[in-house]
């Protein structure tokens, strides 16, 4: 892997760009699927979103074939379409291409960001995930990536994680860089604060609002405190 210099950071006209200073939206929510659903998770998908603004939602189906999960993207990808909410596909640009979705989340071992791109074109936004790294977030902007995802931060029991990021990465990432960042792992309403703080651009949270007592539209409501939706317009 490449090792960046500060003067090959800042001849670079990529990062060069990410250097100037603009407008930096306030925080907001990246909602995860369950690694497992059913023909009724479209019910609660509308109830989640009408606890509060959602900007994304990931569908992140683990162990399924992609013909299994083409079908069950058709219901959640149209309610996204009609609350104005990105759908993203989980770990395959084949399968966002395939269904014309808005984005696609690639980890370390899911393909080459670059042929996403080519694959994709420039307008689907494409996620990677760098775990705790700076290395990983410079070379993901470096390949032209829409976003970098840092994690996890909390424990969590959605994924076995075995990288525990720290939240001054996040601010480390938004002094010097304009590509938006996501905080994800074991991310709740009350230990969300700090990475908000910090400097995450997105909160991607699964089992905080899925696993919520009270549903899921309680789960995305309770985010309403530490996202500010109501100093937004
Ligand atoms: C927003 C976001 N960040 C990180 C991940 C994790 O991706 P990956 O490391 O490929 O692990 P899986 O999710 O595929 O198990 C993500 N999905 N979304
Ligand atoms: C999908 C995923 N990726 C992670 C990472 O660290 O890259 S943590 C994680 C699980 C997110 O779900 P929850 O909000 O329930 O912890
Ligand atoms: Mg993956």
């Amino acid at each position: 892997m490449t090792d960046f210099t500060d003067e090959e950071l800042a001849l670079d006209p990529h990062f060069a760009d990410q250097f100037e200073q603009g407008f930096r939206p306030a925080c907001q929510l990246y909602l995860i699927s369950p690694p497992t659903i059913d023909e009724t998770f479209v019910d609660a998908l509308a109830a989640a979103f009408d606890g509060g603004k959602v900007a994304a939602f990931q569908l992140r189906l683990k162990g399924l074939d992609e013909e299994a999960i083409a079908q069950a993207a058709a219901p959640l990808q149209k309610l996204c379409a009609d609350r104005d909410v990105a759908f993203i596909i989980n770990d395959s640009a084949a399968l966002a291409h395939r269904l014309g979705a808005d984005g696609v989340h690639l980890g370390q071992g899911d393909g080459d960001p670059k042929a996403a791109r080519r694959l994709l074109g420039p307008k689907v936004q494409i996620g990677i995930t760098c775990h705790d790294s700076r290395h990983m977030a410079m070379e993901a902007g470096e390949a032209g990536a829409d976003y970098v995802a840092f994690g996890a931060f909390y424990p969590t029991t959605t994924k076995e994680t075995t990288h525990q990021a720290d939240p001054s990465i996040l601010g480390w990432w938004t002094t010097l860089f304009e590509l938006p960042c996501v905080a994800i792992g074991g991310i709740n309403a009350d230990n969300a604060a700090p990475l908000v703080a910090a400097g995450a651009d997105f909160l991607a949270v699964s089992g905080a609002v899925w696993n919520h007592p009270e549903g899921p539209k309680a789960g995305v409501a309770a985010f309403a405190a530490v996202l500010d939706w109501e100093n937004e317009g």
